[in-house]
C-alpha cells in the first residue's frame, strides 16, 4: 500500500498540486487524470523517487522499491546510440548491475519482451529509426523486463494507434493480474472507464478519488457468471 499523507508535489519548494490524502492499494490499477498542468507527471515523478515531496509524506512499502517508470515520449532520447535490444536490456540492470553483462536468461527475457510487443524483427535497429508507436512498444518491452511491482506510466498511449493501444493495455492487464500496482496518466476517458477500476483526478484546489462503475459492474457480472 502506498499512502499519501497531506502530500504536495512540485518544484523548488513550490507545490503544483493540492494536498493529497489517500492510498494506492497493492495490486490496484489507477488512472491519474486531470487537465494539462494539473501536476500528473510531477506526482508520477515523485512516486518514482525522482522528485522529493514539497510537503507532507509519501509512504511506500519496502516491497515497492522495485519501480518501473515509463516517461512521456517527449522525454526519451531518440539519439540513444545502441540497438533496441540494448535499450530493452537496460531494464535488466537491477539484476545485472550497471557494468555486468547480461546472461542467457536475461537475453531470453529481452527477446521474449520484444516478441510480446511485436518488435522482435527490430532488435538490432536504432531508436531514431522508429515511429512513435513502435518506440512506445519497445519502451513497454523495457518496462516488462524490469519485473517491477510498481509500474508508473505517463501517457503511454499518446500517439499510439488503436491496435497497439489494445496490445499495450492487454500487457498492462497481465501485470495487474499478477498483482502489480499500476498508476497510469491518461487523457482518454473511454480507456479510463473501460480498463481502470480506480481513478485519481487532480484539480487546481482538490483531488478526487473514485472507482469506475463500468469496470466494477463488469467484474461483478463475471463473478456472477462464475468466471
Ligand atoms: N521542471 C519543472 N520546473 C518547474 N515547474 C515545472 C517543471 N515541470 C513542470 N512544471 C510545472 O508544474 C506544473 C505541473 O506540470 P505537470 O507536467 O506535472 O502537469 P501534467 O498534469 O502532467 O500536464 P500534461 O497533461 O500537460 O502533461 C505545470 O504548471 C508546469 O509548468
Amino acid at each position: 500500500m502506498i499512502t499519501f499523507n497531506q502530500l504536495t508535489v512540485g518544484y523548488q519548494g513550490r507545490a503544483v498540486t493540492p494536498a493529497l490524502d489517500g492510498t494506492l492499494l497493492t495490486g490496484s490499477m489507477t488512472a491519474l487524470v486531470g487537465a494539462n498542468g494539473s501536476g500528473k507527471s510531477t506526482l508520477l515523478k515523485t512516486l518514482a523517487g525522482l522528485l522529493r515531496p514539497v510537503s507532507g509524506a509519501l509512504i511506500l512499502p519496502r516491497s515497492s522499491v522495485n519501480i518501473a517508470w515509463l516517461p512521456q515520449q517527449s522525454e526519451i532520447d531518440r539519439t540513444f546510440p545502441l540497438s533496441l535490444f540494448d535499450m530493452v536490456a537496460m531494464g535488466c540492470w537491477k539484476k545485472s548491475g550497471w557494468f555486468g553483462g547480461i546472461d542467457k536468461a536475461m537475453r531470453r527475457s529481452v527477446m521474449s519482451a520484444l516478441d510480446k510487443v511485436d518488435m522482435l524483427d527490430f532488435a538490432s535497429a536504432r531508436p531514431g529509426t522508429l515511429s512513435g508507436g513502435q518506440l512506445q512498444r519497445v519502451l513497454f518491452a523495457r518496462l516488462l523486463v524490469q519485473e517491477a511491482s510498481l509500474l508508473l506510466l505517463d501517457e503511454p498511449f499518446a500517439g499510439v494507434d488503436s491496435q497497439t493501444t489494445q496490445l499495450l493495455l492487454t500487457l498492462l492487464k497481465e501485470r495487474h493480474d499478477v498483482g502489480c500496482t499500476l498508476v497510469v496518466v491518461l487523457h482518454d476517458m473511454a480507456t479510463v472507464e473501460n480498463y481502470f477500476p480506480q481513478r485519481l483526478r487532480l484539480q487546481a484546489h482538490r483531488a478526487e478519488w473514485s472507482v469506475s462503475d463500468s469496470v466494477l459492474s463488469r467484474q461483478h457480472s463475471l463473478r456472477s457468471l462464475g468466471a
